[in-house]
């Protein structure tokens, strides 16, 4: 009890400290003081007689001595640590090698108190008014939560002398909450002493750390200089010169090359102890940053850097690099969590840059705020950042005050905003159309009641004459801010922003935008809020490639796909800003949906776990319906013709259709004409490649020869990977049987293999060409030699089929062996008789030495004989069937639509 002292009565008492005599205290008045004299932790003193001449103010120093350094701006960095950075023993370590890591000459450290220790410092003060005894063990808590880290962290005298005042703070706390508890209140100035008490203690263990470490440093109380004039409630004004004066007696006695600072509290000019008030320790920081002149102030926090928009609310959003001040204090002023715009004005005057960083991922180098002539490039890759944030304010109400009698009065203005100021609301915007017949503005929905009746009141007589028609609330309103500098001048950016709200069919009540053009300010309905940010922030962050896929048929084919579409995703973005989404995926009886994009590493998993029974309208509304992406495309990978039957809808909607499937184009040739003029009228894309050759550029080949004046004379082929394998494979005594089930396990065959030994598949695939080359033929126009044994063709199901093929097995030997006693082998082959307009499908007999007998594994071959390749057809060929090449084809369509959409090519 040395140290301390007693209450001498309900008025006054008085403590005794280290570094100070006895005070007496009034507790009216509580406390003209330093609670503690800062402590010099054993900084190497470079020269310590030297004085300081300089003006830490406009930092033009005269001093030819090594304390020069102090104020030259460049060699000094401030970093500022938040409570939950030294939370625990652990991050406090963490922060002080971060501190130790910084290469600048000099660093200022500005520190919030542990996490939650500000809150517990309150609560305290709660409890003595109100008379709950309590505060004494909870003061305990408290003490005993920084003894046990100081344990954690430091021993040897350090800890004694840290153990000691900690002691001696709390046997003193202890009485000045006696005091509260015997009065029942605490002054502003009483409170601010006591819950200053958890800067003074985490600066000094960050100290104490630091120079165990075995870096010299000195803690300062930023009480002893740090001066602040209050102005109204919760702000006060620093003063400059005051602070700079006593900043240099402290330095001529404390020089360091790194001092820790209490974050958050200040003294009045008569040594009141007094806090900066909300964010406190980022004003200190920016504070001292000025008064350094720093290089820059590093403000680390547990976010990567600042948003474009809230990432709770828009998952897609980024770490913007850079942000001018202006762009951050609009930003907070918003209600982005960026930093109170009060904090970021002692800097703007030296442009000194801000960092916000994460001290829990140092790998991230943050957001840089800066004066705009030096942000550089960094933003470069964000498209059209003219709009740099979106930032949303909700629980708000709009009052319009309407009427006739408003225009050309003077004075209108005035008395409504001066209403409101009695009502002590806070207006966050404003509009009035140039007609003058109204104003309307928002404030705080809980603030919109007190602000109505006295409206209602003040015009009581205007509103009885019909002057004014109405002073009308609307509820349940939200804000929505575009923050964005290189916005001013630049023509359009408004309309991009109207225009992504109305495709997301969100009505705009209110529109304000300052002179600085720096933010678009629009009020909307509460409920519309998030979808408005959603849209507004994708249509400036979302590339113009962005496509919204539907993939209809995860088989064979739709999952190879999916796997080709997550192993290319990530280069495709970075490269050349193609950003493909997979918003939907949906079998015959399962369908997976995601607003955001599923995950294709866990597609699979996430179907079994999350998956919906399928619903084709359900699916395309959602692929479709996302108003954050510009471009949607449905990929059917089925082979069903009830799927194709939709295309013509689809295409209606604006969705481009990609398909591998030749139903649409195989089926009725009116339909078919119908569904390629509407694409024609829809601006909206149709691509099929897959469907003949799978991935082999046929269609792409046979549309360059069109376009180009060529004429087709004819177009022959083998075009079934799955008969080109058969018969290249159907030798040396193996069973036809056992090669077809090969085809079938090696994926070139259709769903139903009787699809491909019918000849059908490849009799669809003569008509897709024919049709292409503009022959009207349907597909029952073919002739088409049917492989499919008669007894065969009435199978139940295509299992039953392969169980009862083998019996046929001698009847395709035969064939077999005829040709080849003849010195030849079988083909399956197709022909487009583009002279004599017809088209035919048939197995034929070549020389063993034709090119078609040449074949292997799955290849087709095309030859198109044509007025330019008369005599020496163009030819086509390699495998065209199996998973690989057909998804590949397909997923080759997607990116020419992509470069159809503006993709670089
Ligand atoms: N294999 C190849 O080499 C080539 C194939 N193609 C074409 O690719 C397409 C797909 O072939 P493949 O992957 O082998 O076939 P699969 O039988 O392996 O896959 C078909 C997929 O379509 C789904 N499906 C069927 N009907 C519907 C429906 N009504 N609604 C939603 N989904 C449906 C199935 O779902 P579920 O499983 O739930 O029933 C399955 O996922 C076919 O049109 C084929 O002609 C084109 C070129 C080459
Ligand atoms: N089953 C087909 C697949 C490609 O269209 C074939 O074998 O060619
Ligand atoms: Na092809």
């Amino acid at each position: 009890m040395s140290s301390f002292c007693s209450v001498i009565s309900q008025s006054s008492f008085s403590i005794s400290f280290p570094h100070f005599p006895l005070l007496t205290f009034q507790s009216h008045s509580p406390s003209s003081l330093f609670l503690r004299k800062s402590v010099n932790l054993g900084c190497t003193r470079e020269s310590p007689s030297i004085k300081i001449h300089s003006s830490l103010t406009d930092f033009s120093v005269d001093v030819a001595v090594e304390e020069k350094k102090l104020i030259k701006g460049e060699t000094w960095s401030v970093h500022k640590f938040g409570g939950t950075c030294v939370g625990s023993s652990v991050r406090i370590n963490n922060v002080a090698d971060v501190i130790i890591n910084d290469d600048s000459e000099r660093k200022l450290v500005v520190v919030s108190a542990m996490s939650k220790v500000t809150d517990m410092m309150y609560d305290l003060i709660h409890k003595a008014q109100s008379h709950d005894k309590s505060y004494i063990s909870a003061l305990d808590a408290v003490a005993e939560k920084h003894s046990l880290t100081a344990h954690e962290l430091f021993d040897g005298v350090d800890l004694a002398t840290f153990l000691s005042n900690l002691h001696q703070d709390v046997t003193n706390l202890k009485a000045m909450l006696q005091a509260i508890d015997i009065a029942g209140h605490a002054t502003e100035s009483f409170t601010d002493l006591i819950v200053g008490h958890g800067e003074l203690w985490s600066a000094q263990i960050l100290s104490y750390v630091v120079k165990k470490k075995g870096t010299p440093c000195n803690w300062m109380d930023t009480r002893e200089v740090l001066v602040v004039n209050p102005t109204r409630a919760d702000q006060v004004d620093p003063d400059y010169l005051e602070t700079e004066q006593r900043l240099n007696e402290w330095y001529s006695l404390n020089p360091s090359k790194v001092i820790i600072a209490t974050g958050f509290i200040a003294s009045t000019p008569q040594n009141i102890p007094t806090t900066l008030k909300r964010d406190g320790s980022d004003f200190s920081a920016a504070i001292m940053g000025a008064l350094f002149k720093a290089r820059q102030v590093t403000i680390w926090t547990d976010v990567d850097g600042v948003y474009s928009a809230d990432p709770r609310k828009v998952s897609d959003a980024v770490i913007l690099k850079t942000l001018s001040y202006q762009e951050a204090w609009e930003m907070s002023y918003f209600g982005a969590n960026v930093l109170h715009p009060r904090t970021i004005s002692p800097v703007i005057r030296y442009g000194i840059p801000i960092i916000i960083r994460n001290i829990f991922n140092t790998s991230v180098s943050g957001t840089k705020i800066c004066h705009p002539s030096i942000i550089e490039n960094e933003d470069r890759k964000i498209l059209r950042n003219y709009v740099k944030g979106f930032t949303t304010i909700d629980n708000l109400a709009l009052v319009n005050v309407e009427g006739t009698g408003m225009a050309g009065v003077p004075g209108t203005a005035s008395t409504i905003f001066s209403a409101v100021k009695e009502v002590g609301a806070n207006v966050i915007m404003i509009s009035q159309a140039s007609s003058e017949h109204s104003v309307c503005f928002a404030v705080p929905e809980k603030e919109v009641k007190a602000v109505s009746k006295a409206l209602q009141s003040i015009f009581h007589s205007a509103l009885y004459a019909g002057r004014l028609s109405q002073v009308a609330v609307i509820p349940n309103c939200s804000i929505l801010a575009a923050v964005g500098q290189k916005m001013a001048s630049t023509p359009g950016v408004s309309a991009t922003l109207f225009n992504a709200l109305a495709k997301a069919n969100i009505n705009i009540l209110a529109i304000a935008q300052g002179c600085s053009e720096y933010n678009v300010t629009v009020v909307l309905k509460r409920e519309d809020s998030i979808k408005a940010l959603r849209a507004a922030h994708s249509r400036f962050y979302n590339s113009e490639t962005t496509i919204a896929m539907g993939i209809i048929g995860p088989g064979l084919i739709g999952s190879t796909l999916l796997d080709q579409l997550r192993d290319q995703a990530s280069t495709l973005k970075e490269e050349s800003n193609i950003d493909l989404r997979v918003m939907g995926i949906m079998g015959s009886k399962l369908m997976l949906l995601d607003d955001s994009g599923i995950d294709l590493v866990k597609w699979r998993e996430i179907r079994e776990e999350k998956g919906e029974v399928a619903d084709l309208e359900k699916f395309v509304q959602h692929v479709h319906g996302n108003h954050f992406i510009p471009n949607t495309v449905l990929v059917d990978c089925t082979a069903d013709s009830v799927i194709a039957s939709n295309y013509d809808d689809w295409l209606r909607k604006g969705i481009h259709v990609i398909t591998p499937n030749k139903k649409a184009n195989s089926g009725p040739l009116n339909e078919y004409l119908r569904l390629r003029a509407l694409q024609r009228q829809s601006y909206t894309h149709y691509f099929y490649e897959a469907t003949v050759g799978a991935g082999l550029p046929i269609i792409g080949t046979l549309r360059g020869l069109l376009e180009t004046g060529d004429k087709i004379l004819q177009i022959e082929g083998i075009f079934s990977g799955t008969l080109s394998y058969i018969f290249n494979n159907f030798k040396d005594g193996r069973l036809f049987s056992e090669v077809v089930a090969e085809a079938k396990e090696a994926g070139y065959t259709e769903p139903d293999p009787r699809d491909d030994l019918s000849g059908t598949d490849v009799a669809r695939k003569v008509i897709i060409l024919a049709r292409e080359s503009g022959l009207k033929l349907e597909l029952s126009d073919i002739p088409i030699e049917n492989l499919v044994p008669e007894q065969l063709r009435v199978s139940a199901s295509a299992q039953e089929f392969m169980q009862k093929l083998p019996k046929f097995d001698q009847e395709f030997m035969q064939k077999q062996e005829d040709a080849d006693n003849a010195g030849e082998v079988l083909r399956y082959v197709g022909v487009v008789d583009v002279i004599n307009q017809k088209g035919s499908v048939e197995l034929r007999r070549y020389k063993k030495d034709h090119p078609f007998a040449q074949l292997s594994g799955s290849d087709n071959i095309i030859a198109f004989t044509t007025r330019r390749y008369r005599y020496q057809p163009l030819i086509v060929r390699g495998p065209g069937a199996g998973a690989q090449v057909t998804a590949g084809g397909i997923f080759s369509d997607i990116l020419r639509l992509a470069s159809y959409l503006g993709a670089p090519s």
